[in-house]
């Protein structure tokens, strides 16, 4: 409730379901209503509560500053009729728990335990005003008609409530997904960020089903990448660093994985894969970085240093794994760059 700027969204959701409730309460209560002496005034009330309150309550939502305290204060305002209505049909048990209850359900969805607790009170608030004003007559026997009354409010509407509370889990759902898809990402290249490469790591040490026994891993530094971003802008550095993606992704296969490190550094997860053909896959990758570091529009393209490591006894954890591709790429480095060097 805090947020300055509220959505329409819960107004928006609960229009429909409210009209439909109030349609569909307004039957129990005016099914009781012929016996009462005041029937006529409430008769009005009820008429007006029922069929114009619904698009009022979601008029106020609309022009009010702060939408989703104008919707509970109108849900509030539907617990205290509901507690109007049942206290002036004499409690007539079974239209006044339909309603009650109904409203109940409602406010436990929307709102809560707590929000439910406001509501119940709202609606002893609302039967002791009806209680106090119209001194109702306690029910008497039950007819038939007055049962059949309560049915479609007892049926109909915990399916509408019941399918708003589906389509607002399955949001949930989609956002949840496209959330943890966004944290295992990283946003410029849109390869699989550190975190999650980290995650893959640990979970292939962590049981032998994931373990990585045939796989190669690959940590790939862009040469001189600070001068690209120096001469050129970090615009240009920045596509430099996705056209480095295209290339390795051009080169491995579906299993492997290929992620951002960090700044200017890659790592591929290379699987199922035997020394001589993870080579064959790194060079290329070297190579067409080298055929692209020409001149290109004005930008220069950048050469790759790789440097590799086979899983094996000396990988005992992800981070000494990495390690050791970490330091085949210090090698490929000192060695003068663009090349690739596999950890004895
Ligand atoms: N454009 C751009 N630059 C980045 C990004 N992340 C890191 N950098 C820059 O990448 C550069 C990396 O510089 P260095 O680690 O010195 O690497 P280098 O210039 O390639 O030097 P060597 O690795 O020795 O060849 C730094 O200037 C960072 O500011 C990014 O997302 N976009």
């Amino acid at each position: 409730m805090g947020s300055v700027t509220q959505s329409m969204t819960l107004p928006k959701r609960f229009y429909l379901p409210r009209c439909i409730g109030l349609g569909l309460g307004f039957w129990p209560v005016y099914a009781c209503l012929p016996a009462l002496p005041y029937h006529g005034p409430v008769l009005g009330m009820l008429l007006l509560y029922c069929f114009g309150w619904p698009h009022l309550a979601y008029l106020l939502a609309r022009i009010g500053a702060r939408p989703l305290d104008t919707e509970r204060r109108s849900m509030l305002v539907d617990a205290l009729a509901a507690g109007f209505f049942a206290g002036a049909i004499g409690f007539n048990p079974i239209p006044s728990v339909a309603i009650v209850a109904m409203i109940s359900m409602n406010n436990m969805a929307m709102g809560g335990p707590r929000f439910t607790g406001m509501g119940a009170l709202a609606s002893l608030a609302g039967a002791a005003l009806a209680w106090l004003a119209l001194a109702p007559p306690f029910a008497g026997a039950l007819s038939q008609l007055q049962v059949a009354a309560c049915l479609p409010l007892m049926i109909l509407y915990p399916v509408s409530l019941g399918y708003v509370c589906y389509q607002s889990a399955m949001k949930l759902a989609t956002q949840k997904q496209q959330l943890r898809r966004m944290s295992k990402t990283d946003h410029l290249t849109g390869l699989t960020n550190r975190a999650a490469l980290n995650d893959i790591l640990d979970e292939s040490f962590s049981s032998p089903e994931t373990a990585m026994n045939d796989s190669v891993i690959a940590l790939i530094d862009v040469d001189g990448f600070k001068q690209i971003n120096d001469r050129y802008g970090h615009l240009a550095g920045d596509r430099a660093l996705q056209k480095v993606t295209e290339i390795m992704r051009a080169c491995v296969r579906e299993q492997d994985t290929v992620g951002r490190y960090g700044g200017d550094e890659f790592c591929v997860i290379l699987r199922q894969v035997d020394r001589p053909e993870a080579a064959r896959i790194l060079e290329r990758m070297r190579a067409l970085a080298q055929q692209n570091s020409c001149a290109q529009d004005g930008e220069r393209l950048p050469t790759l240093s790789i440097g590799a490591a086979a899983y094996g006894p000396g990988a005992s954890s992800g981070a000494m794994w990495i390690h050791q591709a970490d330091q085949a790429m210090y090698e490929a480095k000192r060695g003068g760059r663009n090349r690739v060097v596999f950890a004895a």
